[in-house]
């Protein structure tokens, strides 16, 4: 049996895996891709920033697939094995805050994914703006020292100088990955799949005890608080609100996004939050009686998940209609 090139995609929260899955997706037309994304949170808003494709993309959310959803990793790619149907390969995007060592361990140990799965690379992605605060996480750190490539990626947000500095870092934690500058991801598939760069020496080079089984424990202090409502947002109200998030609390919130309905607004309002830097546009149309609901992800150290609701619902467009 030939045997199914997968390729897993990691990095620390927001630093763009998404961002190069649709690339790959984009840039792989014609391709029979299934994709498996996982999300920390219980909510997951992934699914929904995925490009459309016409094959299988399964989401595993509410854990990591280092941890809590492991399993379910082992099960979606036995049954994506065992449907039969045609699949030129896998791509996985873990959650930010996942350890690869365990999910690569789930591609070496478990019998059906040994022999029905080529392991072909770790891709992970770095945000050159906030490496700094992310490698206070083992996570991060994992994630860089277990890439086969590492994508020094959002080089636009800072100067040359700054990018060198991070790639000696980088590097200092893992000196054999192939390292790529990048924005928006953009890089040509040829350099990401297909690239034989996964090989289980080296990775028992880095973590000796790798095969054995041990339990993977998150920062308990990290959390994720997902919303949603049902009625339309008003625009500017959403804006102040989350601009003050993110000056006030920017260091402890890994991350935000959201899907969400905005009150007038024919297409859905995407927005990213990474730390201090935010970023919103308008996405898919909502079709005609579809019921429009607005989902939003926090993801941080030390969340008060009752005020991040209280200050949510002061941004319904109704409160503001009533207020003027
Ligand atoms: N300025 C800039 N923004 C980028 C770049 N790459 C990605 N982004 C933005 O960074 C934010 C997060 O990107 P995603 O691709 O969703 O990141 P992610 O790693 O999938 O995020 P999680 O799945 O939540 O961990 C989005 O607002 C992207 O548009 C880049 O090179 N430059």
């Amino acid at each position: 049996m030939k045997k199914i090139r997968t390729t897993v995609l990691t990095g620390f929260l927001g630093a763009g895996k998404t961002t190069l899955l649709n690339t790959l997706l984009t840039r792989s037309a014609g391709e029979k891709i299934a994709v498996i994304v996982n999300e920390f949170g219980e909510v997951g808003i992934d699914g929904q920033l995925v490009v459309e494709t016409e094959d299988a993309v399964i989401e595993l959310n509410n854990g990591c697939l280092c941890c809590t959803v492991r399993g379910d990793l082992i099960a979606a790619i036995r049954s994506l094995v065992a449907s039969g149907r045609p699949i030129d390969r896998i791509i996985v995007e873990t959650s930010g805050l996942a350890d690869p060592a365990p999910v690569i361990q789930s591609f070496i140990l478990d019998e059906v994914m040994a022999k029905a799965i080529q392991l072909d690379a770790i891709v992970t992605v770095v945000d050159v703006r906030n490496l700094d605060l992310h490698l206070e996480q083992d996570e991060a750190r994992e994630q860089i020292a277990f890439a086969d490539v590492l994508l020094l990626n959002k080089t636009d947000l800072e100067p040359a100088d700054r990018v060198a500095e991070v790639e000696t870092r980088v590097r200092a934690l893992n000196p054999l990955a192939r390292i790529l500058r990048t924005r928006d991801c953009a890089v040509s598939p040829f350099e990401i799949l297909d690239i034989g760069a996964f090989d289980l020496a080296t990775i028992l080079a880095i973590e000796p005890t790798i095969l054995e089984d041990h339990d993977h424990e998150h920062d308990s202090t990290i959390s994720s608080v997902a919303l949603r409502l049902d009625t339309p947002l008003d625009p500017v109200a959403f804006n102040r609100w989350i601009n003050t998030l993110a000056i006030d609390r920017g260091r402890d919130l890994f991350r935000c996004k959201g899907v969400l309905d905005m009150a007038g607004e024919a297409r859905r309002f995407v927005f990213h939050g990474v730390h201090m830097t935010l970023e919103g546009r308008p996405g898919k149309p909502w079709k005609p009686g579809e019921a429009r609901v607005s989902d939003i992800v926090f993801i941080g150290r030390n969340l008060d998940g009752d005020d991040l609701r209280r200050g949510f619902e002061a941004c319904l467009a109704r409160q503001h209609a009533l207020a003027s």
